[in-house]
């Protein structure tokens, strides 16, 4: 890849918690309008390495750049005003939004340096806010939440919440997305639907996103390229249909039953 057309690079990235070290030498590029896919067992390290990316984990050593611009001493703050959005496995006290209110959120460019204030501005301007509700519907109709908007999330089941999550962070139309199991928790009938957002987002744009999924099959339809990681360390990258066949990769934790998998999915096969 050229560096020029490297949005997020990875190099070398070691994470230690006292004894532990939980991402171990990584390299990891994420190419200009890429989907990338980053598969693992649990407790691989995935979502540390997701951490990283987004600023809320600093390297023990090694350094990761998105456009050439270190985000090593960067704050998740000062990393989100690079124009990088992730999903958040707990929203915490922003369930007490609705539905619809957290989505807006998305259309906030700062939402991310002050939650509270972004809502303020928002409600402040009744036009912009009218907007916003446009938009929000439409986006609500199309993932099948709409009837949803105006209940609070902590009222919602969990697949709506994780749903709205992913809209918000869809619709705010980051440089680069980081999706950490946007699939769990969600009825399987609702998870090509989710494969649309994140491409629609990516589709025509030089956006990328980065994906983590138990749901192998789910990655391999998005991902053109795939990062395996197994206890801390990258154990193959390359083209997803490579890596799906890695002996490595179905040995540590694809399983032998799925060996035919890679004949099954073409990379980016929409189901
Ligand atoms: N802040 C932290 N402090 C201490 N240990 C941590 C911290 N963050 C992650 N770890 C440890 O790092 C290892 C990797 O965790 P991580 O959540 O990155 O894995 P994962 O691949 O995302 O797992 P899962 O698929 O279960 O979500 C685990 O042993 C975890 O306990």
């Amino acid at each position: 890849m050229q560096d020029s057309a490297v949005l997020l690079d990875v190099c070398d990235v070691t994470v230690r918690f006292g004894d532990l070290t939980v991402l171990d030498a990584v390299r990891m590029q994420v190419g200009l309008g890429e989907i990338v896919g980053l598969i693992g067992s649990n407790g691989s390290g995935k979502s540390s390495l997701l951490n990283v990316a987004s600023g809320y984990y600093q390297p023990s050593e090694g350094e990761a750049t998105i456009t050439g611009i270190s985000i090593s001493a960067l704050s998740p703050e000062g990393v989100a005003r690079l124009g990088v959005g992730r999903s958040f496995q707990n929203i915490g006290s922003l369930q007490e939004l609705t539905t619809g209110e957290y989505m807006m959120l998305g259309l906030e460019t700062d939402w991310a340096v002050g939650l509270a204030p972004a809502l303020l501005s928002l409600r402040s301007s009744r036009r912009a806010e009218q907007a916003a509700r446009e938009t929000v519907r439409g986006w609500a109709e199309r993932a099948g939440v709409a009837d949803y908007l105006g209940v609070p999330l902590k009222h919602c089941p969990y697949g709506v919440r994780k749903i709205a999550d992913i809209v918000r962070a869809v619709i705010a139309g980051p440089t680069l997305l980081l999706l950490d199991e946007p699939t769990s928790g969600v009825a399987s009938g609702d998870r090509a639907m989710i494969a649309d957002l994140i491409r629609t987002l990516v589709e025509g744009t030089n956006r990328s996103v980065v994906v983590v999924d138990h749901d192998v099959e789910f990655v391999s339809s998005l991902a053109g390229s795939m990062v395996a990681l197994a206890a801390g360390r990258v154990i193959a990258r390359g083209p997803t249909a490579e890596v799906l066949a890695d002996r490595a990769v179905v040995d540590t934790f694809i399983g032998h039953a799925s060996e035919g998998l890679v004949d099954q999915i073409a990379p980016g096969e929409q189901r």
